[in-house]
């Protein structure tokens, strides 16, 4: 009899928390009303998120909360909610969400996904001195020039090469001259592999339900890929960094950043595995982020050719036509630093940043935010809010000319930033400096050396327009590959091009040398 009674007891009790799983806690921020056990899991969207997220902005304001079964998450769609709570409260939101699958591919070291915790504190000082602009950097847009020159028809990969080559000279000091080089291959492999790990569906809820790790491999396909992951991320990583420590021991240094750490793991307090990662992580956050927002600047010089010719104008003016740009050129030209800023607005690279996590239990506007809560940064809303622009749709660089925040009159703009595309507080992203000096030198390059144009319909001659909403849903937001004509504007400039890039040889030398990485077949597909 009693047993009866206590087990009807205990019944009635799980039923009754099970049924309060997915409800919102009072005293959390507004939000789309949640079913039983999934809370807001059934309206979760699977791809484009921020577009869902920006909608949901507009209907509950600039913090609302969402239930993801058990957990919670909220979403900051306003300059001023993030300078509050992501760069104010920075020692209290500067988390990562905890993942089974990351921790196993990354080995809870990659600094940009990994956790908060002492290990990050190390990686994130050693990475200080990639914060300050970089030379290594200056010397790489005529590569691209020369190859935008020779075959215009590959730019997207030109792109991609160049993006890595950059990374890959200034963290490990090595120059990919080609896109075909196997380590090339090696790291896009890696990236390919992290997409595919992470997608939405590709493994049960092992964060909420643990149990399910203690699953055997051979039953967990999930788990299977996070070690392959694991494999493949590592084999790009850690060959890179064998080619750095080989140079060193050579005697045949190039100054490059890894080489530092290397030198001073010690006082550093790193072990090699996580020198390893630390040049992995600045790859994997340099290399697709860089490329990405180039090609959604072709994308917009070819769609918008009056933006085109404004900033060519002003580059003629002040640079004239018998040299390439420097870097120096760029503090004169407003109407390009304005285009920059434009098309982080318009299209930003991350357009929900990377999800910071709550360190403890906080408040924010009389809200109690629980430990753990994830926290996204909704750049993409921030950025096409009508009440904040003029026409948030309309790509028009001119708004950052009227005011440095390209904001409508009357907007308050004393919590604005023009760098919330890079994200905020203690995770706010440290390439920062290093992107700018390779976006500054690739914009002024890319617009003294070429004309960019929509392709041509051969039946009837006239342009076929290109898509500015045809992306890709990977995890950076890069367009999907478009075609597009880009031609020298001059005889004199193909020239100049051709010229520094003869001239240029005896730098990347010094950043090349010989090494290739070999993928076993069993790493090459999952
Ligand atoms: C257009 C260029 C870039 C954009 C838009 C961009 C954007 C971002 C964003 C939004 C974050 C998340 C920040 C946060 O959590 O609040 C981030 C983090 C990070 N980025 Fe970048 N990034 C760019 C270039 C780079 C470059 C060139 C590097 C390295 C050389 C880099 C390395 C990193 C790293 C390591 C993190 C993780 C920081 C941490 O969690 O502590 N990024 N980036």
């Amino acid at each position: 009899m009693w047993i009866l009674i206590l087990s009807s007891v205990t019944v009635a009790w799980i039923i009754l928390k099970l049924i309060r799983v997915g409800r919102r806690e009072s005293t959390l921020p507004p939000g789309p009303p949640t079913v039983p056990l999934l809370g807001n899991l059934n309206v979760f969207p699977t791809e484009f998120a921020f577009f869902k997220f920006t909608e949901w902005a507009r209907e509950y304001g600039d913090i609302y909360s969402l239930k993801i079964g058990p957990d919670t998450a909220v979403v900051l769609t306003s300059m001023k909610a993030v300078k509050e709570l992501i760069d104010q409260q920075s020692g209290l939101t500067c988390d990562r969400p905890k993942s089974y699958m990351v921790d196993t591919m990354y080995e809870k070291i990659h600094a940009a996904l990994m956790r908060y915790n002492e290990d990050w504190r190390l990686l994130r000082k050693t990475m200080h001195p990639i914060l300050t602009p970089s030379g290594a950097a200056e010397h790489q847009p005529i590569q691209l020039m020369y190859e935008l020159l020779n075959s215009p028809e590959r730019f997207f990969t030109h792109l991609k090469r160049y993006s890595t080559s950059v990374i890959t000279s200034v963290v490990f000091g090595k120059h990919f001259p080609r896109y075909e080089c196997p380590e090339i291959d090696a790291i896009f492999k890696s990236v390919d592999a992290a997409e595919r790990v992470f997608e939405v569906g590709a493994h049960p809820p092992v964060d909420q339900l643990p149990i399910l790790n203690y699953i055997p491999d051979r039953w967990a396909r999930w788990k299977r890929m996070a070690k392959w992951g694991n494999r493949l991320a590592t084999r790009a990583y850690f060959h890179l960094l064998k080619v750095c420590e080989e140079r060193i021991q050579n005697g045949e240094e190039n100054g490059c950043y890894l080489e530092n750490v290397i030198k001073n793991q010690e006082e550093y307090g790193l072990t090699r595995r996580m020198v390893g990662y630390l040049g992995g992580v600045l790859l994997d956050g340099g290399a697709h982020t860089t490329s990405a927002f180039l090609q959604t600047l072709i994308l917009l010089l070819t769609a918008f050719p009056e933006v085109q010719r404004k900033a060519q104008e002003e580059i003629d003016r002040v640079i004239g036509q018998d040299r390439a740009p420097r870097l120096e050129d760029f503090a004169q030209l407003p109407y390009c630093q304005a285009l920059i800023n434009e098309t982080h607005r318009f299209r930003p690279v991350a357009p929900l940043g990377i999800p910071h996590a709550m360190l403890n239990e906080g408040e924010y506007r009389n809200y109690v935010l629980p430990k753990g809560t994830l926290i996204f940064i909704n750049t993409w809303g921030i950025y096409h809010d009508p009440d904040v622009y003029d026409d948030p749709e309309t790509f028009n660089p001119d708004r950052y000319l009227v005011n440095q925040f390209g904001v409508k009159a009357g907007v308050d703009v004393r919590d604005f930033r023009n760098t919330v595309a890079f994200g905020g507080g203690r995770r706010v992203c440290p390439g920062i400096h290093l992107a700018n000096t390779s976006l500054n030198l690739n914009v002024m390059n890319l617009l003294w050396a070429f004309d960019f144009s929509p392709p041509t319909d051969p039946k009837t001659g006239r342009p076929i327009p290109v898509d500015t909403f045809k992306y890709d849903k990977g995890a950076f937001y890069a367009p999907t590959p478009f075609r597009c004509n880009i031609k020298p504007r001059t005889p004199v400039k193909a020239r100049i091009i051709e010229e520094e890039f003869s001239n240029a040889q005896s730098v990347f030398e010094k950043f090349e040398g010989t090494s290739s990485v070999e993928l076993e077949p069993v790493d090459e597909t999952f």
